[in-house]
């Protein structure tokens, strides 16, 4: 069986803080720390493996944060072959404010790549499509990097036939459809940031998710936190909603929801049942403590809970 390869080109250690109640500009004594491998493709990589599905997980890494990054991602079984470059792998801080039950997150820019590390990079991409069935690629570009980076892998994904995800925002999400991917996760933020115009309802998400499908992306999946999901497709509209969950952390829902599609589309599983998959993995992960995913037991005892509708 092929394998499905996850790029993550800004990896990060997320360290999730908790504190009471956050006072902004005033004293805040922690209560609790806890420190994950984070970054989207590394956490879509984590549930796949939860899943038992086979999966590598790519991307740049540098610095003493970097080989702790490597650890933690052994530690948890994860196949990976990231390109050492200068500098510091990013650490991204989230705090969960207990009382407002809110995280706020501070995400580090990251570190520029050189050159030649991004060339050896394309270099072995290229190599390892011939193995893969799917690709996912996931969040913000390091600097340095051009903003048609995703673009450009998945060009190169699809020469071998390989179907992309993609999940990303502002520009880099804009260059990334001009290649077709498979699918896009915008949530509702982003989606209406790639439109130009706020998306009140559920019907201007619909027909905003519906014109993206009609310009040639098979699979648009808007996700709406707590609201669920709307997703469009070749075989329908598809409304989504989640079982209630009481949010811990929502850092790794969407990724969460990115990986059940991989899942499912590795499996060939109809597309309502994929609807499902996701809703449940992403709202199981949100009642997760810090960047800590979803299991494949845990889902697949709540794929019932969820309402799918056919729109
Ligand atoms: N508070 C919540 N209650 C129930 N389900 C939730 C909640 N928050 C998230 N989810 C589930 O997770 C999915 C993805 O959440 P969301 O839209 O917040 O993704 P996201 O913004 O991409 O998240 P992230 O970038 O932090 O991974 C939702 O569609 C929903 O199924
Ligand atoms: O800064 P980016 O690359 O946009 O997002 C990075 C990040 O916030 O995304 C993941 C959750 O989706 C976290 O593990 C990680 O810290």
């Amino acid at each position: 069986m092929k394998q499905i390869v996850t790029v993550t080109l800004n990896p990060a250690i997320d360290k999730t803080i908790t504190v009471d109640r956050l006072t902004v500009a005033g004293l805040n004594r922690i209560k609790h720390v806890r420190m994950d491998p984070g970054g989207k493709g590394i956490n879509v990589a984590k549930v796949l493996v939860q899943f038992g599905a086979s999966a590598v997980a790519w991307g740049f890494q540098a610095g003493v944060e970097g080989r702790v990054l490597m650890q933690m991602l052994d530690d948890l079984n994860i196949h990976s072959r990231f390109f050492q470059t200068a500098g510091n792998v990013r650490t991204n801080l989230k705090v969960v404010d207990e009382a407002t039950k809110q995280t706020t997150e501070l995400n580090e820019i990251g570190q520029q790549p050189s050159d030649s590390v991004v060339q050896d990079f394309i270099r072995a991409f290229e190599a390892e499509m011939k193995a893969t069935s799917l690709l996912v690629l996931g969040g913000s570009l390091p600097p340095g990097l051009p903003q048609d980076f995703y673009r450009t892998l998945i060009v190169i994904a699809g020469k071998y036939g390989v179907r992309t995800i993609l999940d990303a925002d502002g520009e880099a999400l804009a260059a990334g459809i001009e290649a077709r991917p498979f699918a896009i996760k915008p949530n509702l933020q982003e989606l209406e940031a790639l439109v130009g115009k706020r998306l009140p309802t559920d019907e201007a998400i619909v027909h905003a998710a519906r014109s993206i499908h009609a310009q040639g992306i098979p699979c648009v999946v808007v996700s709406m936190g707590a609201e669920g999901a709307i997703v469009a497709m070749r075989e329908g509209t598809f409304r989504a909603r989640p079982f209630p969950i009481t949010p811990i952390s929502t850092v790794g829902a969407g990724d969460s929801m990115v990986a059940a599609m991989a899942h499912c589309l590795a499996e060939g599983m109809p597309v309502e049942e994929m609807v499902r998959w996701m809703t449940a993995a992403g709202s199981i992960t949100a009642s997760k403590p810090g960047t800590e995913v979803c299991t494949l037991t845990e889902v697949s005892l709540k794929l019932d809970a969820v309402e799918v509708t056919h729109l």
